[in-house]
């Protein structure tokens, strides 16, 4: 990994970022106050629903589009710097490639379009589990194997920072699983990693990081085990549950369950939870993490904004 700046410079950066289509009363705010820094070493997730702002975000982080506030840094450079834009490697629209050729012709023609010699097509084929298929015709490769292709164009010039716009779209688990151990490799040579999903379930196996947009906003900021270890959530089993559910009441948001409450506090509030509900009369059978998976944190995030 080249390190011309000081170390600790994130890879990417995006400081207070903002745009609006269109101007006036008719303006759309796509993308508002987003900041965030991504480092070298991981893979960071940028998880938000249909219309988020994700593809909006992208463009602007590879200066493909100019933002109406705030501004974007790559390894401490602005975008607009040129040696900083060369360390970048990008998939965006599911890469296009000639269905005729074959996955190394395609990456041929790739090289020779940016200008460079294609010294790298043999590795980056063996990188992204393609060496094997090099020689078929794309038209005939898996969902998998095209978005796989779509990592290889993107590491045809051995980038440091490599942007991925929606890489596990239409992927089975097995071709999640691939493009994981994909990911996770470049992260591990030092390689920073970002990349936009709307699917929860890929950016929890993939990502070390995630932030969570919604209607152009971040939402939240964090690694995908503290997302989900400290999800806000306990669970409650105690009896009678009605008298547990009473006693908690108006202290924290309590919420019928199947097997008990779930209640929105955070694990250090479990103590005074038992406290409350022993001094209820209540007899407590469980005071536990409530697990969420990453969709309900999401879907409760999300909520919680469009009330
Ligand atoms: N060129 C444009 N002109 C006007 N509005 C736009 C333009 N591009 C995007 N938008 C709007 O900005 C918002 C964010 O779009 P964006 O494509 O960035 O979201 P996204 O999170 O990538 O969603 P998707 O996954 O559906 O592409 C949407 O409401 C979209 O309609």
């Amino acid at each position: 990994m080249p390190t011309s700046e000081p170390s600790g410079t994130p890879a990417l950066e995006l400081r207070a970022l903002g745009k609006t289509y269109g101007r006036g009363a008719r303006g759309k705010r796509a993308v508002d106050d987003v900041s965030l820094s991504v480092r070298h070493g991981e893979v960071y997730g940028f998880l938000g629903p249909n219309g988020a702002g994700k593809s909006t975000t992208i463009r602007m982080a590879l200066g493909l589009i100019r933002p109406s506030d705030g501004e974007v840094r790559l390894f401490g450079q602005p975008v607009s710097d040129k040696h900083a834009l060369r360390r970048v490697g990008s998939l965006v629209d599911g890469g296009t490639f000639y269905p005729f050729l074959s996955g190394r012709d395609n990456l041929r023609v790739l090289a020779r379009t940016q200008g460079h010699d294609g010294a790298r097509i043999e590795a980056v084929l063996e990188r992204v589990d393609l060496a094997r298929d090099a020689r078929r015709k794309v038209k005939g490769y898996s969902t998998g194997m095209k978005q796989r292709l779509g990592v290889a164009a993107a590491l045809l010039d051995d980038p440091d920072l490599v942007i991925l716009d929606e890489p596990a779209n239409g992927l089975d688990a097995a071709g999640i699983q691939d493009m994981r151990n994909l990911l996770r490799g470049l992260a591990a040579d030092g390689k920073a990693v970002f990349l936009s999903s709307h699917l929860l379930h890929e950016v929890e196996q993939i990502c070390d990081r995630v932030a969570i947009v919604h209607k152009g906003k971040l939402l939240r900021e964090a690694t995908v085990r503290d997302l989900l270890d400290h999800g806000q959530a306990l669970r409650v089993e105690a009896e009678p549950l009605d008298a547990a559910e009473t006693a908690l009441q108006g202290k924290w948001p309590v919420q019928r369950v199947q097997d008990g409450l779930s209640v929105q506090a955070p694990r250090a509030d479990a103590p005074a939870i038992v406290r409350q509900l022993v001094e209820a009369g209540t007899d407590v059978f469980r005071v536990g993490p409530d697990d969420q998976s990453l969709e309900e944190i999401f879907l409760t995030m999300t909520r919680d904004t469009d009330a």
